[in-house]
């Protein structure tokens, strides 16, 4: 599945971006959201995704997961255009958004088996187990989701956004609404997933999250990327100073 896209490297950083945004525009009705979006996601890299409400982010995760069109702009993942590329593309591209898109009388297993079918798995059970283990939830694989904890169900949700292995992981808020120690289990998560091979953008209103979490941050604000940071020299009260001056001169 992963043939015609850049070859994995074990470089991380210095890796061709697999995803590369480019001045992407779009607008709904009078309103213009996006004014020329330039963003790159290199393999191996979490980037953080930052903007008040309403900035567009999530706008931007539907158009780099082909769900939305933009007006004018190009998505490349992994070296190929995802206009030029259509559907088949789209099966590189893991997407959690705020609906965790998950049935909530069946059980763990019985969710990701299902999904396991749309994408025609190769050795559902296996990928499914191994799947399970990586978002800790083999051990209440058995139980329906209705009885999952917040943290577990966005754990879930994330395992059948991963299950065909998509090199390119979108996550539109992951954190919102769970507690510290589910937090602290999807930061685990995140940092096992950004490990392996992929391109991580999740967006996030928490400043801090988005320093200790991602490798990179960027601030969408009056439709364009103003503010590109790694946070590797970055804190929580560094960015908070950058974020809003940005917003001052925006
Ligand atoms: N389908 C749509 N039709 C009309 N307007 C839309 C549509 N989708 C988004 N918008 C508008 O586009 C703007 C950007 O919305 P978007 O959801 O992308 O922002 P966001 O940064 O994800 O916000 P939040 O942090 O609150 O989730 C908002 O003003 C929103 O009302």
């Amino acid at each position: 599945m992963r043939g015609t896209m850049a070859a994995p490297t074990s470089s991380g950083r210095d890796a061709a971006p697999l995803i590369q945004v480019r001045n992407l525009h779009k607008r709904f009705g009078r309103k213009a959201v996006l004014r020329g979006v330039d963003l790159s996601v290199a393999e191996g890299e979490v980037m953080a995704l930052l903007g008040a409400n309403g900035a567009g982010k999530t706008t931007l995760m539907r158009i780099v997961s082909g769900l939305a069109k933009p007006e004018q702009g190009e998505v490349i993942l992994g070296g190929v255009s995802l206009r030029q590329a259509g559907h088949e593309l789209r099966r590189y591209i893991g997407l959690v958004t705020h609906a965790p898109l998950l049935y909530e009388h069946l059980s763990g297993e019985e969710n990701l088996t299902f999904f396991a079918r749309m994408y025609d798995l190769l050795q559902p059970a296996e990928r499914i187990e191994a799947v399970l283990r990586a978002v800790d939830l083999w051990p209440r694989r058995r139980d329906p989701v209705r009885t999952y904890s917040r943290g577990m169900v966005q754990r879930l949700a994330i395992g059948r956004a991963i299950l065909h292995d998509p090199p390119v992981l979108l996550l539109d808020e992951p954190d919102t609404g769970l507690d510290q120690e589910s937090a602290q289990m999807l930061h685990s998560l995140i940092r096992r997933l950004g490990a392996t091979n992929r391109a991580i953008l999740l967006s996030t209103h928490n400043l801090d999250r988005a320093v200790e979490w991602a490798d990179s941050v960027s601030l969408l604000a009056g439709g364009k990327i103003v503010l590109q940071e790694s946070t590797a020299a970055l804190d929580g009260a560094r960015l908070r100073q950058l974020y809003r001056r940005a917003h001052q001169v925006s």
